[in-house]
């Protein structure tokens, strides 16, 4: 029961019967990124879009049952802690991490909510400065942090950093110092480490009203991502990208008259990983189409293909293979996940093996660099090794190699009878396996396009296309 990819995340936090902050909006934000969601409501707000209306705090030892019976049965992989409203039941929440602390602990401090009503006792806010120690992270806003720090609210951007750094050394906690309270153009968030390491992740300012849960949504966004094993700086990235589009939705939704909620499922609606992938597949329809109608192509599927045609198709293959194992390490070294850096890692040695195989079964003894490599694979290989330098890019780029072979495999492979003379190699792009493997590529590399901006998707609707394009001169050559 604990291998699950599907991390479980707690959120401790308070109710929003609006639907758009709270814990409401962490488990909307867990499920969106990918966790199971649970929740132990810490206090009640009564609130809307507009304000909150007033506040209650059900018994801390209420508090504190909710969590050790959740902890009782279920593994926690990650919690975000959100409003705690009052000392005592910060205290319960202290003491309950102190006795079974999950893997990642994420901390919005929250103290102030955005219509302006307190949220945080004064008299809790050094029950909440003794909490830091628990945490992995800690998300306050520009006023959050000023109270953490015990000094004035900064006056800009780099105040701000400096003040992040005091806090994160006095501590020992990384903190994401968020800036949707800065004025101007942007809205960055930094990751500010102890001793003072700074990461920014930049980010424009939008001009919508859909700002109600912003700060609740990043932090449950960056426990789930963390969680589902992507490095502290990748799953902030991915949760800022997720969140700057569920705000842009955010509006259309018309909930309230005052600072509304994001879409949180807005890429439920208009994107899916898989989507993008199978869009980049349609783009190709007709690459493909002329692939199947190549002599070499069709000769192959029928058995009447030249066998020294053959060869020197196999000789070039085997080339290649050696060079584009080198580009799916390189997807490996860069993947956000440690699954995606396995999964590319495995494709590559399985690539090293297949040329191997090669030259075993078909090429005999003419291994190392008896062919030389022809024009149209030197272009080929130079388009993947240019590809980049992001990881979405480059997985765009080697995507075509499995799915196109997979395709045409599959087709030629139900031409294929025990007498045929390339049945060996039909069987090949045939398999199961390769067909596992090519599903999986295509299911990274679309989480891939949903993790990056426009900009982002663009190049690697471009780098498939492009790499599609090789692959029939491969075919053709
Ligand atoms: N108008 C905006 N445009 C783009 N991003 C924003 C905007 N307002 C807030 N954000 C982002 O939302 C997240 C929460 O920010 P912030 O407003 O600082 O926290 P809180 O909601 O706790 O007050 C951050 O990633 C921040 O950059
Ligand atoms: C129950 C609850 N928790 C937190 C917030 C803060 O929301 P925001 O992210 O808009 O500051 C809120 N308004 N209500």
């Amino acid at each position: 029961m604990t291998s699950s990819t599907t991390p479980r995340v707690l959120s401790i936090a308070g109710s929003d019967p609006s639907g758009g902050a709270g814990v409401q909006a962490d488990l909307k934000s867990i499920a969106a990124n990918g966790g199971y969601g649970m929740a132990a409501i810490a206090a009640l707000t009564a609130q809307n879009t507009v304000g909150v209306t007033g506040v209650h705090v059900p018994p801390p030892e209420f508090l504190r049952l909710q969590l050790d019976t959740v902890a009782d049965d279920i593994r926690i992989d990650a919690v975000k802690i959100g409003m705690l409203a009052e000392a005592s039941v910060i205290d319960v929440v202290a003491d309950w991490l102190a006795r079974r602390r999950p893997p990642i602990v994420v901390l919005d401090p929250v103290m102030v909510a955005t219509s302006g009503a307190r949220l945080l006792a004064p008299a809790a806010e050094d029950a909440l400065r003794r909490l830091l120690r628990h945490a992995d992270v800690v998300t306050p806003n520009l006023p959050e942090l000023a109270v953490l720090a015990g000094e004035p609210e900064a006056s800009g951007w780099n105040d701000a950093l400096a003040q992040a750094a005091r806090l994160a050394t006095e501590h020992g906690v990384r903190v994401l110092v968020t800036g949707g309270h800065l004025g101007g153009a942007s809205s960055p968030d930094a990751l500010v480490k102890p001793g003072g390491a700074i990461t920014e992740f930049p980010g424009a300012r939008l001009e919508t009203a859909a700002t109600h849960g912003t700060g609740c949504s990043l932090s449950s966004a960056l426990a789930t991502r963390r969680a589902r094993g992507e490095a502290w700086e990748i799953a902030i990235d991915t949760a800022k990208t997720w969140l700057t589009d569920a705000m842009r939705a955010g509006s259309a939704l018309a909930v309230g008259h005052g600072n509304g909620p994001v879409d949180h499922f807005a890429r439920l609606h208009d994107e899916q990983p898989e989507d993008h992938a199978a869009a980049w597949w349609r783009d190709c329809a007709d690459i493909r189409a002329q692939i199947d109608a190549l002599p070499f192509v069709t000769s192959l599927g029928d058995g009447t293909l030249d066998r020294e045609r053959f060869r020197s198709y196999l000789a070039q293959d085997a080339l290649y293979l050696r060079e584009y194992a080198k580009v799916l390490g390189r997807a490996s070294a860069l993947a956000p996940s440690p699954e995606e850096e396995l999964f590319w890692a495995r494709c590559a040695r399985g690539c090293l093996e297949s040329e191997l195989q090669l030259h075993t079964s078909w090429l005999g003894a003419e291994r190392g660099g008896c062919t030389p490599l022809s024009r149209v694979n030197r272009a080929y290989l130079d388009h993947l090794s240019a590809a980049g330098p992001d990881y979405g890019t480059i997985v765009a780029a080697v995507l075509p190699c499995f799915w196109i072979y997979r395709d045409v495999g599959e087709r030629l492979a139900a031409r294929s009878h025990p007498e045929h003379p390339y049945a060996a190699w039909l069987a090949t792009y045939a398999d199961p396996s390769f067909a596992e493997s090519t599903m999986a590529a295509i299911r990274w590399a679309g989480l891939a396009a949903t993790r990056t901006d426009a900009g982002g998707r663009a190049r690697m609707a471009r780098a498939f296309r492009l790499s599609a394009h090789h692959e029939l001169a491969f075919f053709a050559q």
